[in-house]
């Protein structure tokens, strides 16, 4: 058995709970999203895991969410990574709209084809599979060797972020990432074999 890799989607922000397309629009969190990250940090803290490094992206919501995480497992001042290759998919042109009336506009088929397509992008954006060749060659070359090192490291991020890494992670197809629904502030627990390939996976739900 090698390391320790735990991934979280940042607390519930602002805009989730509006509604809107979010992308790299960099909104704060709720009330809520703040009281999910505290209670991940709790999960964590129950299960005694110490990270060795931390990593987010570059928008406030995931890098809030990680330090209360930190804040909570006793490790405010751990070294932390912020790097935009972990950013939520890019929504291009949607960022902002209300998802419901981009329904009303463009139709309940083409927004879910928008959201939830691999590898169609949203118009200026990024699909979920572009997002996925930014993410996973920097999780390759930055993450991983941690975890392989025997570390433990957390990743605070995103939903779609998360989802391309799971993807690789999981062994899932496109078809089958895109079904998968990340919760708020449920941490994801992986141990790796020295070979990289997953030992156990666990989802902190509840
Ligand atoms: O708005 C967004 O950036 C994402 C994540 O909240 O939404 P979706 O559920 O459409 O991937």
């Amino acid at each position: 058995m090698s390391g320790t890799l735990v991934l979280v989607r940042h607390g519930q922000s602002e805009w989730n709970l509006k509604n809107l397309f979010t992308g790299w629009r960099d909104v704060g969190l709720t009330d809520q999203g703040t009281a999910e990250a505290l209670a991940a940090g709790e999960k964590l803290k129950a299960r005694g895991l110490k990270f060795d490094i931390a990593y987010t992206s570059a928008l406030k919501r995931a890098q809030v969410t990680c330090q209360h995480i930190l804040d909570v497992v006793g490790q405010s001042g751990l070294k932390t990574i912020r790097d935009q290759a972990l950013n939520e998919r890019d929504y291009g042109d949607l960022s902002g709209l209300n998802k419901d009336d981009a329904r009303k506009k463009w139709g309940e088929e083409q927004v879910h084809i928008w959201r939830r397509s691999y590898d169609i992008a949203p118009p200026g954006g990024e699909s979920l599979k572009d997002t996925g060749a930014r993410v996973w060659p920097y999780y390759l070359h930055e993450v991983q060797p941690h975890v392989l090192r025997g570390e433990t490291v957390l990743v605070a991020a995103h939903g779609n972020s998360l989802r391309a890494l799971i993807m690789a992670l999981d062994g899932k197809s496109g078809e089958e990432i895109v079904k998968l629904e990340l919760g708020t502030g449920v941490p994801i627990v992986y141990r790796l074999n020295a070979d990289s390939s997953v030992a156990k996976k666990e989802v902190l739900e509840g």
